[in-house]
């Protein structure tokens, strides 16, 4: 059986019931092991805290040099890594090649915005000094999703590490054996024990992680639904920090742009990559009533259509795999009836060809006639909404009309326009002519409302990893030059 969690330094098989992970192109399950137990969870974060004073007091290069020498070697497996994503998560190969190189990247950037956001500043006083300096919080949870089962994890391990903290890894139970391959090599680069663990499973491996007394703090990426139940639990503890980083119902409005294919060559990126399984993928598309509103549509639809769907080591390489698994994409299918029901009309259908597999082709679907009894869900795949508008003020109403506020979108030739919609759209990334996913990992990267808790990620992380202390230093007690009144020396 598969020594599946890494506690203190070793490798321990699992005390729990069975799991396994299928690689949803081609029904195969490619790993199998029993998860964690409660019991197992508990170790893991001892193992953390007997970890944490040593870690800790290292200097910030000798922990930087473990995360380099982790970044490098990922280099050197980037392909057996990027095949590994590819088999379990169903992503085409080129895709899966540059999640490798965006955990690469994270190292260096992680190293900078530690300096930039959580440096020591020294001030001058008439007597002493006066500091600002960070410490990290001490014992942190990082929950994973698997859409980005490497580099998500990674945007709040690594700044987690390099501030000095100490981490146990809950992946999601869908991509075990990214995280397995993952872990693997942080054992290469020379973690000393303790300092990095990882327990896997399912809910109740999350429940007994995330509800530990001893954890000093929670990084979540994954569903705004149990976002939610992590914040209820967090309630109550607020010496303990949180960050969520959820989903989103993100729209995209399309207004005055000339260039047809340009515009739907971005509508594409942000509705499809990745088969839509992006939290940042756009999902309500707001096109003009008219001609020109109409044109693009109609090239949307055509080119929609002759998207290429396949597995992810098929020659030539498809834009979109196939979904995290059979169940997400029958998911798909069924929330596109449902809509249907609703009296919304597909203009392309989503089709689960084999029940058996997570392919479905990427569906269109006008939702204009249902907005009143359309539900504010977030529908984790690739099939886009599309709602036509007349009224410019309107659509953005609409498009705010949500709980959520992760990404957002204007396409159009006018800065005026553009200007206006930033001032009035909700979300925590807006973008111009640009597709709305693929977000920067030089950026900060969280939303509003449902998406998130105020506490963004990607270069923002080094916030949330580490609490600022300020301190006012004279290298011996001094008397003031002048009392206060009423008081003598
Ligand atoms: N804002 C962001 O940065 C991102 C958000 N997402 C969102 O993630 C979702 C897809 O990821 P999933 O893996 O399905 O998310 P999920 O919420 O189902 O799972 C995330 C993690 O939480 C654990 N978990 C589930 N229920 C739990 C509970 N009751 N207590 C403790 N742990 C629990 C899971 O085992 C997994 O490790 C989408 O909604 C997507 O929008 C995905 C990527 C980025
Ligand atoms: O965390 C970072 O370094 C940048 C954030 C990022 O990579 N976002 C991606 C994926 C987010 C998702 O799962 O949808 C994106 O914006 O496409």
């Amino acid at each position: 059986m598969t020594q599946a969690h890494f506690i203190d330094g070793t490798w321990h098989e699992g005390q729990g019931h069975d799991v396994k992970s299928v690689d949803p192109a081609k029904n195969e399950v490619i790993w199998q092991a029993r998860s964690a137990t409660p019991e197992q969870v508990d170790a893991a974060v001892k193992a953390a805290r007997n970890a944490f004073l040593e870690w800790s007091d290292k200097s910030f290069e000798d922990r930087l040099a473990v995360c380099k020498r982790f970044a490098d070697l990922l280099s050197e497996n980037k392909d057996a890594l990027a095949l590994t994503m590819a088999r379990e998560t169903g992503k085409p190969l080129w895709e899966t090649a540059t999640e490798v190189a965006a955990m690469i990247g994270k190292v260096g950037i992680s190293e900078r915005a530690f300096h930039e956001r959580t440096g020591t500043v020294e001030n001058p006083m008439p007597a002493g000094k006066a500091f600002v300096r960070h410490k990290p919080h001490g014992v942190v949870a990082v929950f994973g999703p698997y859409n980005f089962p490497g580099h998500l994890p990674n945007g709040h391990i690594v700044p987690a590490l390099l501030a000095g903290n100490t981490v146990i890894f809950k992946p999601s139970e869908l991509t075990p054996k990214v995280a397995e391959h993952t872990l693997q090599l942080w054992e290469q680069a020379g973690l000393p024990k303790g300092v990095l663990n990882m327990v896997q499973g399912e809910v109740e491996t999350g429940k007994a992680l995330a509800g530990h007394q001893d954890i000093d703090g929670l990084f979540f990426t994954g569903s705004s639904r149990t976002g939610k139940l992590l914040h209820e639990q967090f309630g109550g503890h607020p010496g303990k920090i949180l960050a969520l980083e959820m989903g989103g119902n993100n729209p995209l409005i399309v207004k005055d742009a000339a260039e047809v294919d340009a515009v739907v060559h971005d509508i594409v990126q942000s509705a499809y990559l990745t088969s839509g399984q992006r939290c940042t993928c756009a999902r309500r598309l707001f096109i003009e009533e008219g001609e020109k509103g109409d044109a693009i549509l109609a090239r949307l639809v055509e080119v929609t259509k002759n998207i290429l769907v396949d597995a992810y080591d098929a020659d030539p390489q498809p834009f979109m795999g196939s979904m995290i698994s059979a169940q997400a994409a029958a998911g798909m299918v069924k929330a596109q009836q449902q809509l249907q029901q609703l009296g919304a009309e597909s203009l392309v259908e989503m089709e689960q060809k084999d029940p058996e597999l997570g392919f479905v082709t990427p569906g269109i679907i006008d939702v204009t006639s249902i907005l009143d009894k359309m539900p504010d869900e977030e529908h984790f795949g690739p099939l886009l909404k599309v709602i036509r508008y007349s009224d410019f003020d309107k659509a953005i109403d609409e498009a705010n009309n949500t709980a959520y506020g992760l990404s957002a979108g204007l396409i159009c030739d006018d800065e005026a326009t553009y200007r206006h919609f930033f001032k009035r759209i909700r979300a925590g990334i807006v973008n111009w002519n640009r597709n709305i996913t693929g977000a920067s990992s030089a950026a900060p990267f969280g939303g509003i409302g449902d998406s998130g808790n105020h506490r963004p990620s990607a270069y923002f992380a080094a916030d949330y990893c580490s609490y600022p202390v300020a301190s006012v230093e004279l290298e011996k007690p001094t008397l003031p030059d002048n009392f206060q009144p009423g008081l003598k020396f």
